[in-house]
């Protein structure tokens, strides 16, 4: 969309674009957020650049991200509308897609009902249940962590989502869901979601058959499966009511709950809800936990004293004869500050999720194109050294000192920024606060992490490449996981699942 600027207020300020095409060259698909924190280093709170017309905004400091994600939510929080992945590949009704108005409104409510604080507390039997299948998959083939933290994820999701309980790592359904997130993640929104169409709506109308037509055969064949992700894991527990055998889940209290005496508009507009609303409580939550967990990893590979440190703070809680459970997490505050540091030194998803405002707008006497996507800069803000010294260390310590005030101590909280802003705040961190937190404390209770040694008994040092656009995951790296003693795997095995 090409805007015009007004000539009483000036853009903020940008790298100089050239005439049409704009920044085009100034954009990359790799860690974009590198770049976009030289521009805050330059530019100050707020960036602006374009392509082909289209503003991109980065605000680049809390004060910035707040007023305009947050208070100015009203025009801020509508999405892009991507012809490829929304329109082509049929992912125009998952939350993180859905322009703001009626719709995005009752499914975030939804998702409010099944992860809001008082529900999560009953997901944690079923958490605790899960991290121990979890651990001995993970002793069993370290080398795979990130598959197991993808089934543990994907499986738990199942299962609250659908009261579908995942047996082994061939279950059609988590397959099914997998191959999704993955395309997801890696073919139709690579490269930020942005294609040529979302650029050129018109491209939609060539044929399947021209060439450069690819794209088109593709997405009609991503979104034949899209279509079974969402559909298929739904219908299995409408089958399951049917015959009185459902299992207790987020659609199964939806629909039981909200059908009976409505009328037909009003079920089929539930059935569409919570029908959606479910798939995306799955797309949600697999990569940034992928991701979270990847860097606790990380962490721990690269800080041997805090893996120690944690231990004993852990051993003193539990007698070393049990695994840590939930309600421990208050006796814990060193391994709540890895927690709270891993989330900020990981930063999940570095870029936020693009807002599209809906309105010309000023801020600070500076003019903000309406159709302007507004990304907030998490990346920048996790990395400022006022905010956090030495931001690149890896050091939960800096949670542990004494704050200089009350405000101080509210400001260095990752917490309000990694989650994103405003009306399409992140709706599942409740639940990471409970199921990656304690993932991550029965990882540390249980294993050592460490770096991998090779044939020659010298270490390994992790290589770590990123190659998502979206989020801060980093492609597996070799590390050595094993039990961190004898005793400790007794734990694991006695404990039961
Ligand atoms: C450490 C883990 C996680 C991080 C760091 C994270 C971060 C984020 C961020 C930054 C956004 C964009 C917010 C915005 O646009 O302002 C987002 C959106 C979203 N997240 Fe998460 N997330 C995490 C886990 C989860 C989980 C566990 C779920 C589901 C159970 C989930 C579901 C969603 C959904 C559905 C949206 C789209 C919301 C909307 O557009 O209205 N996320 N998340």
């Amino acid at each position: 969309q090409v805007t015009k600027p007004k000539p009483a207020a000036p853009y903020p300020p940008g790298p100089k674009p050239f005439p049409v095409i704009g920044n085009i060259g100034d954009l990359t698909a790799k860690e974009l957020w590198l770049v976009a924190a030289t521009w805050a280093k330059e530019y100050g709170r707020i960036t602006y650049i374009h392509v082909f017309g289209q503003g991109l905004v980065f605000l680049n400091t809390p004060e910035a991200a707040f007023e305009l994600l947050d208070k100015r939510g009203a025009i801020y929080s509508d999405k892009p509308k991507l012809v490829m992945a929304g329109e082509l590949c049929g992912c125009e009704n998952m939350v993180a897609f859905t322009p703001y108005g009626d719709t995005s409104r009752r499914q975030r409510k939804l998702m409010q009902t099944a992860l809001g604080p008082s529900s999560i507390k009953t997901y944690h039997p079923l958490l605790e249940l899960e991290t121990k299948p979890f651990l001995k998959r993970l002793l069993a083939d370290p080398s795979k962590y990130q598959d197991h933290i993808r089934r543990y994820a994907g499986g738990l999701t199942l299962l609250v989502v659908y009261g579908h309980q995942v047996e082994s790592s061939d279950d059609a359904f988590l397959k099914l869901a997998e191959e999704c997130v993955s395309l997801l993640s890696n073919r139709i929104a690579s490269g930020g979601g942005i294609w040529p169409v979302d650029i050129f709506p018109s491209l939609r109308h060539i044929p399947d058959w021209f060439p450069g037509a690819g794209f088109k055969r593709n997405a009609a064949i991503w979104k034949k499966k899209m279509e079974e992700f969402v559909d298929k894991p739904y219908e299995f527990v409408q089958k399951e009511m049917r015959k009185g055998t459902a299992r207790p889940s987020f659609v199964s209290m939806l629909l039981g709950n909200e059908t009976d005496g409505k009328d037909d508009k009003t079920d089929a507009q539930m059935d569409f809800d919570v029908r959606w609303t479910a798939n995306s409580m799955y797309s949600g939550r697999l990569d940034p936990t992928i991701t979270t967990i990847s860097h606790f990893v990380l962490a721990m590979v690269q800080h041997p004293e805090v893996l120690k440190r944690a231990q004993a703070e852990i051993d003193s809680v539990t007698g070393q004869n049990r695994l840590p459970a939930c309600e421990d997490r208050e006796r814990l505050p060193y391994c709540n500050a890895i927690f709270t540091e891993t989330l900020r030194w990981g930063v999940p998803v570095p870029l936020n999720l693009p807002h599209r405002l809906t309105e010309d707008d000023v801020y600070d006497g500076m003019f903000i194109p309406k159709g302007s996507l507004v990304f907030g800069n998490i990346w920048a803000i996790l990395r400022d050294e006022k905010l956090y010294p030495d931001p690149h260390s890896f050091n939960p310590e800096r949670y542990l000192e004494p704050a200089a005030d009350e405000m101080a101590e509210r400001r260095r909280d990752p917490r309000p920024y990694v989650f994103g802003f405003g009306r399409r705040r992140c709706p599942g961190a409740n639940l990471v606060e409970s199921s990656a937190w304690l993932l991550m404390v029965s990882m540390i209770a249980t294993l050592d992490i460490s770096k991998a040694i090779d044939e020659h008994g010298r270490e390994i040092e992790p290589e770590i490449v990123f190659e998502n656009a979206v989020f801060r995951t980093p492609n597996p790296f070799q590390c050595s996981i094993r039990p961190r003693s004898d005793h400790a795997l007794k734990v694991l095995m006695q404990e039961g699942a």
